[in-house]
């Protein structure tokens, strides 16, 4: 197997005493596109938010290419963390600023601070990278669109767009087509899928949806009260995998 890009062992949260992550352990190899599939309150959004660097964990360690993020400090961790971006459901974008200056955004920890103060001058060769990431997401010709014109699938993908601006090879998706109609929804996850097959990501994928997760996901998790229950091809997961997330109840009558 290919050596894993993301890697994490033993993260574990609580809240208020309350654990909600019980030690997960999963990997994301470059090229891989992994699903995390369970009910709410599951733990999910929490593991990829602990990833992510949004939730401090209480325990686990968490690695970007074989280096874990605790041994490293300053730049070098500022460096590692940029490796990681992270898309939501609700799309983090300034609607009022064109598809082009929301992904130039991505691209503003590369750039220095006087400049990134006017984020209208962004630098000529940030601005055609930029043009170059809304290509790559089918999205070239609505560059200079304001956001909030764009339909949601659009704007979903204008922040994947600023992912790839930003640089990144690991993308955390938490529920990102949550919002959006079925078919956005499957253009979204071929755009994530052959990003990850064709550019090398390692995509971690959040999705209510187990018929996405089984279509575009190699991988497929299942998480129970934040606990692992599988961690398989999603080629392999059949419909008790599903109950034991979503019914479990079903499965402990039987
Ligand atoms: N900041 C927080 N403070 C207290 N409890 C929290 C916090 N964040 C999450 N939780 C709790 O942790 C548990 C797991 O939440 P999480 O959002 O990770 O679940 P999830 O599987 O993503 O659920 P959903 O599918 O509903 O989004 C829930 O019981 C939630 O209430």
């Amino acid at each position: 197997m290919t050596d894993p890009l993301l890697s994490v062992q033993g993260l574990r949260k609580s809240f208020g005493g309350r654990t909600v992550l019980k030690g997960v352990d999963f990997s994301v190899a470059a090229g891989e596109v992994v699903a995390f599939l369970g009910a709410n309150g599951s733990g999910k959004s929490t593991t990829l938010r602990c990833v992510m660097g949004i939730t401090a964990p209480d325990a686990g360690t968490i690695s970007i290419a074989e280096t874990a993020l605790d041994s490293l400090q300053g730049r070098n961790l500022q460096e590692a963390r940029q490796r990681m971006a992270m898309i939501f459901q609700k799309i983090h974008l300034i609607p009022r600023r064109t598809a082009l200056d929301n992904v130039c955004a991505g691209a503003l920890a590369r750039i220095p601070t006087v400049r990134s103060l006017t984020p209208m001058l962004f630098p000529a060769d940030v601005q055609q990278e930029a043009l170059d990431c809304l290509d790559r997401v089918g999205l070239a010709d609505r560059a200079f669109d304001r956001v909030g014109r764009l339909s949601g699938g659009q704007q979903q993908r204008v922040a994947v767009a600023r992912a790839l601006c930003q640089r990144a090879d690991v993308v955390l998706a938490d529920e990102p087509v949550s919002a959006l109609d079925p078919h956005a929804a499957e253009q979204v996850m071929a755009l994530l899928r052959e990003l990850a097959h064709s550019e090398g990501l390692a995509v971690a994928a959040v999705l209510h949806q187990p018929d996405l997760a089984l279509r575009y996901a190699d991988r497929s998790i299942g998480l129970l009260q934040g606990s692992m229950t599988f961690d398989l091809p999603s080629t392999e997961i059949t419909a008790d995998h599903l109950d034991t997330l979503y019914a479990p109840d079903r499965n402990i009558a039987a």
